[in-house]
């Protein structure tokens, strides 16, 4: 009896992204990973489909259907469709048996509001008896493998689809952060941008993510920089599909002002930092987590523009949802770096 229960109950922890979904499950690990996307029916106001199969959706929808990314720029943009999101995402976690989890940890933008966290923990107590918030880049850090918990200064950068997140944290809390709504997607829409007023031509907002993470780089190297490729998109001034060959110097260059705002955020958080966590940051370096410090050369230019050495996390888009999964692991341990969960708030 204490082996079906046991078997059946297991804490979840989930990251709650911009972009991407990721779901742990205690004793199994990452079990779901899934594009941020609800299709909701207009008519009758229900999810028709969730997450990869909603995301084919996008730009494809009839009058009827709409396909949404509930959150944007780091916060909750429809709380209506990012409830049916977390449900559902939780349900298929559970193999659709709808059991209740005993403890659930979301992983969340720092930016996000008191109302919308009381909307994320609301949409998580349909599926666990117990929900705990934690700040993304607290959870990135313990999944990077940094010492959150000691009392060392380290620097963890987030950069995810539409939040870069900067943190100094020490002893299991943020001792200082910055929120910038400028990160993967933005990048990718700086190549949309160049396309069409350099070349005339209109590309989709996946054709742009491919460029990026085929030819795109953040830093200057002759070799990498004279390398193309062919895209293909709509040729504005004869209306007409064309396939044109682009440079990965000029994607840099057209990437350029974006990346920039991301290495600003990062130099001011270090100009606020106390001096002794500057010392230790210096010393251990500046972590990069999230889907967008994959981007070719993107530590060579922190590196160049800090002087502080810069890496990137080992499986960089897990972070999040790996230091979910550790604290529901080590819980004893890591509780303090959770937010206190409703029931206790209500109480207090
Ligand atoms: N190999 C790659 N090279 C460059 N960019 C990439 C690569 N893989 C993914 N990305 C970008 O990473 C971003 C998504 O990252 P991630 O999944 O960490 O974001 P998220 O956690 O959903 O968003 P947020 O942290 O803003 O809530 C997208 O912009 C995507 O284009």
């Amino acid at each position: 009896m204490f082996f079906r229960r046991f078997q059946f109950s297991r804490d979840i922890g989930i990251d709650l992204g911009t972009a991407n979904t990721l779901i742990f499950v205690s004793g199994k690990g990452i079990v779901l990973q899934e594009p941020s996307v609800v299709a909701m029916d207009l008519e009758r106001g229900v999810p028709l489909a969730v997450g990869d199969e909603a995301k084919m959706m996008l730009g494809r929808t009839p009058g009827n259907i709409r396909a949404v990314r509930p959150l944007r720029d780091g916060v909750i943009a429809d709380f209506d469709a990012a409830e049916q999101m977390i449900k559902t995402f939780i349900r298929k976690a559970n193999e659709g048996r709808g059991i209740v989890a005993p403890r659930l940890v979301i992983g969340i933008p720092s930016g996000v509001t008191g109302v919308e966290r009381r909307a994320v923990r609301e949409a998580g107590l349909a599926g666990a008896r117990e929900v705990h918030l934690i700040d993304e880049p607290v959870a990135a850090a313990i999944g990077a493998g940094l010492p959150v918990t000691e009392a060392v200064g380290t620097m963890i950068v987030d950069i995810g689809g539409g939040t870069t997140e900067v943190a100094v944290l020490s002893l299991g809390g943020t001792v200082l952060s910055e929120s910038v709504r400028v990160a993967g997607d933005e990048l990718s829409d700086a190549i949309g941008v160049y396309l069409k007023k350099v070349h005339n031509l209109v590309v989709g907002e996946r054709t742009a993510e491919d460029i990026k993470i085929r030819i795109g780089s953040a830093f200057p190297d002759d070799a990498h920089d004279n390398t193309s490729m062919d895209v293909r998109g709509l040729h504005l001034l004869s209306g007409l599909p064309r396939t044109i060959n682009v440079r990965a110097g000029d994607i840099r260059e057209a990437m350029a002002e974006p990346l920039n705002v991301i290495v600003e955020a990062v130099k001011r958080t270090l100009e606020r930092t106390p001096p002794e966590l500057a010392a230790d940051i210096v010393d251990r370096g500046i972590m990069l987590a999230g889907g967008g410090a994959q981007v070719r050369g993107i530590t060579d230019l922190i590196s160049h523009e800090t002087g502080i050495l810069t890496h990137v996390a080992e499986d960089p888009l897990l972070c999040v949802v790996n230091g979910c999964g550790m604290v529901l692991e080590d819980y004893k341990r890591l509780q303090r770096v959770l937010d206190t969960p409703d029931f206790v708030r209500q109480t207090a």
